[in-house]
């Protein structure tokens, strides 16, 4: 694929993402809120690479999450354990960045806020 076509499928999927997934734009805004806050308490070098780090690290989690519950429909429209499995394991992979990102907003910003 031509890298003008990679880049164009993965805007397509940046604005599908946007359109249809409400989970990826309140991850979006609670990045927003981090950076917006990191700029307020005027964190350091070390501070922005953790919390960019962290919120992109959201972001790609419910990306891919979205990915296999999109695959999982489309494969079967019945109660499947296999099915259960994928999207629990993608909803686990978000949980899981969720809670990395938390800690790390803590670990960065409560030395600024205290
Ligand atoms: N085909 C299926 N077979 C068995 N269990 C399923 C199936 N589809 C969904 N589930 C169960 O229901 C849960 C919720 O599924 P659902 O498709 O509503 O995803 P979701 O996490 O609510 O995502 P969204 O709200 O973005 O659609 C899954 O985590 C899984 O445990």
């Amino acid at each position: 694929m031509r890298l003008y076509n990679r880049f164009k499928y993965a805007f397509m999927g940046l604005r599908w993402l946007m359109q249809k997934d409400t989970h990826f734009i309140v991850h979006l805004v609670f990045g927003g809120l981090a950076v917006i806050l990191g700029m307020i308490v005027g964190l350091d070098r070390t501070g922005w690479l953790f919390i960019v780090s962290a919120v992109f690290l959201v972001l790609i989690a419910e990306a891919f999450n979205t990915a296999v519950e999109a695959a999982v429909d489309l494969s079967t429209d019945t109660i499947h354990p296999m099915a259960k499995a994928a999207k629990d394991a993608g909803a686990a992979g978000v949980l899981l960045s969720a809670v990395y990102a938390v800690v790390i907003g803590l670990i960065v910003f409560i030395p600024y806020l205290i």
